[in-house]
């Protein structure tokens, strides 16, 4: 049986909307995750989305030694199939993806090194992070009106200019199997998790439905491609962005914001014709010395969330800290 599809607000967040902000908010406070439309206020062309989803196609098709070129150093580069894995408490093998992690650029100019066709095509790969991160912070100003904090608080804390940040825009590339092997199970393809930054943006692509996200009853509801369903009257309509709240937003409002426990299936009983799913995320994070204190906000002081880990031995955390932890518990290293 086909699961329930989550509810997803989609929200526009050009000045048209005066409720944007709470909107946002109230979203965010639910379950952590909102769709955004994209339009001029997002600036996210659909040219840009689509152009990158092909680089990332043909990366993925290309060679291993091509992706080898580039392995995994200090969380950027190729993460190889069954590399990683996303909830190692309850899983026996890694998750059987591939992905590309790059962190954020200078300008035009990479900080790690690039494989083709990525290296070829650096100025269309850097324009789009530098997008997904305006966008963010975007959002971010319109989380600090909501919470009635100075409108730069948390874009502030993500300011690319001051310093060194865990931003990191990931490709990633969920191959088929073949109908045939006739799997009798849900086929968990990124394990259950939460996201480590501070907000994530998911691309998706239509056909290629596979994310979930938790209730807090413990059972999984899908998350749909298509939130309006246009895409089958009006092709040319650009599909909303998916956001979700990481851990760092529910650390700095004390639970209020709702970081989600997600995974990506491939469901048993779907009939994929043996497509491969490729999506698109960008996880943002503040620069490395942000503390990890809750925000100067009535509404979060009010709030009983009980987040905790916010200290550990008396010290505040700061998002280097934190993304350290979850990324040594992840790829099963030391911290
Ligand atoms: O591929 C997706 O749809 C989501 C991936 C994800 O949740 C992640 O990489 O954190
Ligand atoms: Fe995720």
């Amino acid at each position: 049986m086909a699961k329930p599809s989550a509810q997803i607000p989609v929200i526009d967040i050009s000045p048209a909307n005066a409720h944007a902000a709470t909107q946002l908010l109230d979203a965010a406070a639910n379950n952590g995750f909102v769709f955004i439309e994209n339009n001029a206020a997002a600036a996210m062309p659909p040219t840009a989305v689509g152009n990158m989803f092909d680089l990332s196609k043909q990366f993925f098709q290309s060679p291993i030694e091509n992706k080898q070129e580039c392995p995994t150093q200090n969380n950027r580069g190729w993460v190889s199939m069954q590399q990683e894995t996303l909830d190692p408490g309850n899983q026996k093998r890694g998750d059987f993806k591939e992905a590309f992690n790059l962190g954020e650029f200078s300008g035009s100019t990479p900080n790690q090194p690039l494989p083709e066709p990525l290296s070829t095509h650096v100025d269309t790969v850097a324009g789009f992070s530098h997008s997904c991160h305006a966008l963010c912070n975007k959002l971010l100003q319109l989380f600090a009106e909501a919470l009635e904090i100075p409108s730069d608080w948390f874009s502030s804390r993500h300011d690319q200019s001051k310093g060194a940040s865990g931003s990191i825009m990931r490709l990633l590339y969920y191959p088929s199997v073949p109908d045939s092997l006739g799997q009798d199970e849900d086929d968990i393809r990124a394990g259950a998790h939460s996201d480590y930054g501070t907000l994530t943006l998911l691309f998706q692509l239509p056909g290629q439905p596979g994310l979930e996200i938790k209730t807090p009853a413990g059972t999984w509801e899908s998350v749909p491609v298509d939130p309006h369903g246009t895409l089958s009257t009006d092709p040319s309509k650009p599909l909303p962005i998916l956001v979700n709240i990481g851990d760092l937003l529910a650390y700095w409002t004390n639970g209020l914001l709702k970081s989600t426990v997600h995974r990506v299936i491939f469901p048993k009983d779907a009939k994929r014709g043996g497509e491969d799913r490729y999506s698109m995320a960008y996880f943002c994070h503040p620069l490395d010395d942000a503390e990890l204190i809750p925000v100067p906000s009535k509404r979060v002081e009010q709030y009983e969330g009980g987040v905790e880990g916010v200290k550990k031995g008396g010290k505040t955390l700061t998002a280097k800290d934190h993304l350290l932890e979850r990324l040594a518990a992840t790829y099963g290293t030391k911290a």
